[in-house]
């Protein structure tokens, strides 16, 4: 495990930035495992910057979004699906049938989820995976459980994560209850993963998560067993790091 402190939010992004637009460079048909919520957008915005610049292009970019909110209309400013258009997909050359978002909206939600494993088995496995953090500990939406589920699957949100979203929505019971996630065996998949947290409110769980035991209540706590993680933290979520 590689974990890196910035002391600025600018270089904190800059750097993630650089491990996903290097990743491209180097990895002729790279495909890519996309996060959301606030954690992302400065890194967004600074690799469509690098877009601009012509440091990199996404025509042969695959990308797949950790989640989705089940039943929230895909054109809800609060889908995943708006989120992605607003914050990258919209400003850079990713053709459209090469991003892939979990369909929360689908008639069959149970064959979404497989629809959705396999897309990922045939695109070859995800190079590099960018993770946020939530304050539970939980990665996509993989919620602190007795047990975690390797694919695809529909997740009931934990109250927390509710309440932490609430932010994005009028009131907290316009936040779905459902949403669907990819498993975290097919996070820990992924030939190398890029965890970012920000802010003092994740401290004591990114020191629980990464000095932690490795259990299913704190779900990022597998993440530990992973061989090629790099980590990225601002020195308020550091502060409590041993
Ligand atoms: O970056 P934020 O908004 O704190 O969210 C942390 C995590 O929570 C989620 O938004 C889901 O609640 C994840 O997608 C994200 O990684």
């Amino acid at each position: 495990m590689n974990i890196l402190m910035f002391d600025s939010d600018e270089k904190l992004n800059e750097a993630a930035a650089n491990i996903i637009v290097g990743q491209i460079q180097t990895i002729p048909r790279a495909v890519l495992g996309l996060a959301t919520g606030g954690t992302p957008v400065g890194i967004y915005e600074q690799i469509v910057r690098d877009y601009r610049r012509g440091m990199v292009s996404f025509r042969s970019v695959t990308t797949f979004n950790l989640d989705e909110y089940v039943n929230l209309p895909i054109d809800h400013p609060e889908s995943y699906h708006s989120y992605m258009n607003a914050h990258l997909f919209s400003h850079i050359d990713l053709p459209e049938a090469q991003r892939h978002i979990p369909n929360g909206n689908a008639a069959n939600l149970t064959e979404e989820c497989r629809r959705y494993d396999e897309a990922i088995e045939l695109a070859g496995q995800i190079d590099l995976q960018l993770l946020g953090l939530g304050h539970n500990g939980h990665i996509g939406f993989n919620e602190p459980a007795h047990a975690l589920i390797k694919g695809t699957h529909i997740v009931e949100l934990a109250e927390k994560t509710r309440e932490a979203n609430a932010r994005f929505f009028d009131s907290i019971d316009d936040v779905p209850k459902q949403a669907l996630t990819m498993g975290v065996g097919t996070i820990l998949k992924a030939k190398k993963i890029l965890l970012v947290v920000k802010g003092a409110d994740k401290a004591d769980i990114i020191r629980e998560a990464l000095q932690g035991s490795i259990t299913t209540d704190v779900p990022a706590s597998l993440l530990q067993t992973h061989p090629n993680l790099i980590v990225l933290l601002d020195s308020a979520a550091g502060g409590k790091l041993a």
